[in-house]
């Protein structure tokens, strides 16, 4: 099998399978302006050959900056928003055991996040938490300027500078943003911190393949070179040279694009294995911030499934007919565990004796895609063999190449985020930062 399959079958019905053909030439058009730059947002696409062009010799420099943390703590605190957060956090989840904290003994340093959020208790509690054992931080900014994260790093800095000394932290913080602009740099150049480059092409929602996801992953004992692997077989997969047919990317855009069009405005991306969870996030975050703008775009909402069959299940089935569904299911999992035979019977599942679990998901999954189809929501669905590193850094190409192509079927520059200012302002103002006084003025007369 290659890396994945897409069918999307069920959703004709909503649109025809000549809906979806009549896009080919768009789909082309996309993915040719993502490789020529002849696009909106051009200075962006660094992403695009990105997986082909990372050399051996990089990823060896970032292993050994991953060990050299590794050697010096315990717990790893990566320090990062957006895309300088998503991805690492994203690829972690699906690739770890969520039950690793249980274990006596902990063979590889644990990775958490901080900088995602302005939560005092987050944030003291993770000091708090930690406090007993060694530790690092990789901090991770590419404007170098963004408030969660520098907040965080603050407090982070202080609490490595007041047990290792000005000096050991030197040697445990490393930072990752701009070659030359933004305070992280400056700091970082005054600090004498280690640092990683995220290139000025590649936004911050396309960077998991950069150091941005890359060192965090390894410190944390993720195989870096695999993902880069999988990356770059989707990177062949989805090339301008690859027939529409034939392109899972294409496919992918091409039908969500077409039921765009047919009304469904809101894309719920669902998954059976909640490994999965921040893979949608992650998703989320790519979709939402290239493709909302200039009044557009497909809403992209998840759901960890069969979980939320018990409760956004009801909406999905009978709720508003605007939505779409692409599932992420995998084929085959790590482990095998058999349903048993019970004596009594009282729960009446005997005639589930001797399956695997994963045999029962797969069915709800059959049954879900279904009722869902039945119910008027149609279904794309992606299927991966197994959650490994070669298939989600596949996975995780994928969507990207999709995105861009998306984005340009829907006629926005998928690589700008300027929506995310407003909020922004607003804060600094409210906060009384120098500059802002009557804004902040104007805007305290309305709450
Ligand atoms: O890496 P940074 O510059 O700190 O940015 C982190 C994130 O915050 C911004 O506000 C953007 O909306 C995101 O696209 C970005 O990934």
């Amino acid at each position: 099998m290659s890396i994945l399959s897409i069918n999307i079958d069920k959703i004709y019905g909503t649109v025809s399978a000549a809906d979806v053909a009549a896009l080919k030439g768009e789909m082309e058009q996309g993915n040719r302006m993502l490789q020529d730059g002849s696009g909106k947002g051009s200075d962006f696409l660094g992403w695009v050959n990105l997986p082909e062009s990372i050399t051996s010799e990089e990823l060896k420099t970032i292993r050994k900056c991953a060990d050299n943390l590794a050697s010096l703590a315990d717990v790893i605190l990566v320090i990062g928003i957006g895309g300088s957060y998503l991805g690492a956090k994203a690829v972690l989840e699906a690739l770890s055991d969520p039950f690793q904290l249980l274990r006596n003994k902990q063979e590889k340093p644990i990775v958490l996040f901080a900088g995602q959020n302005l939560s005092e208790d987050y944030l003291y509690e993770l000091l708090e938490g930690t406090r007993s054992y060694k530790i690092a931080a990789i901090v991770i900014s590419k404007s170098g300027t963004t408030t969660e994260p520098a907040v965080a790093f603050r407090l982070i800095k202080n609490e490595i500078e007041s047990r290792y000394g000005a000096e050991g932290a030197a040697k445990r913080i490393v930072a990752i943003t701009d070659a030359a602009r933004g305070a992280l740099r400056t700091l970082a150049t005054n600090e004498g911190y280690e640092t990683f480059v995220i290139p000025d092409n590649i936004g911050g929602r396309y960077s998991v393949l950069t150091p941005v996801g890359l060192l965090p992953l390894a410190a944390a004992g993720i195989n870096v070179d695999e993902l880069v692997r999988g990356a770059r077989d989707m990177e062949k997969a989805t090339g301008t040279d690859v027939p529409f047919e034939k392109n899972p990317a294409m496919i992918y855009a091409a039908a969500r694009t077409a039921l765009y069009r047919a009304g469904k405005k809101i894309e719920i991306l669902a998954s059976y294995d909640p490994k999965l969870l921040y893979v949608a996030e992650w998703w989320k975050q790519l979709y939402g911030e290239s493709e909302g703008k200039d009044g557009k775009g497909i809403f992209p909402a998840s759901v960890t499934l069969t979980a939320d069959l018990h409760s956004m299940g009801q909406y999905i089935q009978q709720g508003e007919r605007t939505l779409m569904e692409t599932v992420i299911s995998v084929t085959k999992p790590k482990h095998k565990v058999v349903i048993e035979k019970d004596k009594d019977n009282l729960d009446g599942l005997n005639f589930l004796a001797g399956k695997r679990i994963s045999e029962v998901n797969r069915m709800a999954e059959m049954g879900t895609l279904l009722a869902h189809f039945d119910g008027g929501v149609p279904n794309i669905r992606i299927e991966i063999p197994e959650i490994n590193e070669y298939y989600i850094g596949g996975l995780l190409y994928f969507f990207e190449k999709a995105c861009g192509i998306s984005g340009y079927a829907l006629g926005v520059n998928p690589f700008d985020q300027p929506g995310v200012e407003a909020y922004k302002k607003n804060m600094f103002a409210l906060l009384g930062k120098p500059g802002y006084e009557e804004a902040g003025e104007e805007l305290r007369k309305r709450l």
